[in-house]
């Protein structure tokens, strides 16, 4: 006997959250509950605004169609569904199949978009390697340049990784680069996406010896996984990919390829980025995870982020939009 709900959620944000053009005030997103011979799973879908290609309308719509499926006794292809709603189903799947394993890695990359001095605090706090994120491209690629060149210096053991997001020109990606003392180059882990054109991201990296990261590109349409001189590693964020099968086919390719693979958030609540450091444990377990989003939010969801103190909203207080 299989049965099926939908939920839906919205979680406020905390005031600042900027995603490319638009303020995120609230998140809004599903819970899917399968039911199957007395056990439980759940799964999240929601799709990014900005980032990803559907809607959350769409792939609410979506979801409520593949669980009539999956209650009718049918196989789902979750190939060709939207990639927020495959994550969301296939995890939900892995969880009734018993596949996801329970540990998480919860050692996150600590995420700065602020200010640097309170990286250095967390970053001596942190145990073992430590490695941090830096959002740049934001402001002038000189302030970025002197920023990550500052951090460098003040922690030498640590691995940066820094985001660009494609927001530099070729000249813009330069600048940067004039900033980072060459000693201090191999201190950078990875420049995700500096440039536009992929073509310029990879000439940057030869050009500069910094290392650079896949992660937008690895959602173009083509995109194959390869070992490229420059290249360290792909970013990848499951609710803009797809299901658990695709997104670890990519980890495979990527360890094939010598590429680091990274399991990073698209801001989900912490239902969903719990099994994300689930996902990133089982699968990536050497390589700490892009997972630092929870302080972006102001209320977490069904369960908590280990640390977090932020008030858990129960799935008894979310509204059931769908059941079957
Ligand atoms: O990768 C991480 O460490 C955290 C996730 C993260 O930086 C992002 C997630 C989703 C959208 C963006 O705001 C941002 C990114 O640009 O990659
Ligand atoms: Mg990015």
């Amino acid at each position: 006997m299989r049965s099926a709900k939908l939920f839906q959620y919205q979680l406020p944000m905390d005031s600042g959250v900027i995603l490319r053009d638009q303020r995120l005030i609230t998140r809004e997103g599903w819970v899917i509950e399968l039911c199957q011979d007395q056990q439980r799973a759940y799964g999240e879908i929601a799709p990014l605004p900005e980032f990803s290609v559907e809607t959350a309308t769409e792939a609410g719509e979506q979801a409520q169609q593949l669980l009539s499926q999956w209650v009718a006794g049918e196989t789902l292809d979750l190939d060709v569904a939207l990639p927020s709603v495959a994550f969301g189903i296939s995890c939900a799947l892995a969880e009734l199949a018993a596949e996801l394993p329970a540990t998480g890695n919860y050692l996150v990359a600590p995420l700065c978009s602020g200010d640097p001095d309170d990286l250095v605090v967390r970053l001596n706090q942190m145990p073992g390697e430590k490695v941090a994120k830096i959002k740049v491209g934001m402001y002038e690629a000189v302030r970025d340049g002197i920023v990550a060149n500052m951090l460098l210096e003040a922690i030498p053991d640590m691995q940066l990784r820094l985001d660009a997001n494609r927001q530099w020109t070729p000249l813009k990606a330069q600048q940067f680069a004039k900033y980072i003392r060459p000693e201090h180059r191999s201190g950078i882990a990875f420049l995700e996406e500096p440039c536009r054109e992929p073509s310029d991201s990879l000439a940057f990296a030869q050009q500069t010896g910094i290392n650079i990261a896949w992660d937008e590109t690895v959602r173009d349409a083509g995109f194959e996984v390869k070992a490229e001189p420059g290249v360290a590693a792909i970013i990848i964020k499951p609710t803009l990919i797809g299901s658990l099968e695709r997104c670890i086919s990519l980890i495979e390719q990527a360890h094939a390829a010598g590429l680091i693979a990274v399991i990073s958030s698209s801001i989900e609540s912490s239902l969903g980025l719990n099994q994300l450091a689930r996902l990133a444990q089982w699968q990536t377990p050497n390589v700490i995870p892009g997972l630092d989003t929870m302080q972006l939010f102001q209320a977490q969801l069904m369960q908590s982020w280990p640390g977090c103190e932020l008030p858990v909203i129960p799935l008894s207080e979310l509204d059931v939009v769908w059941q079957k």
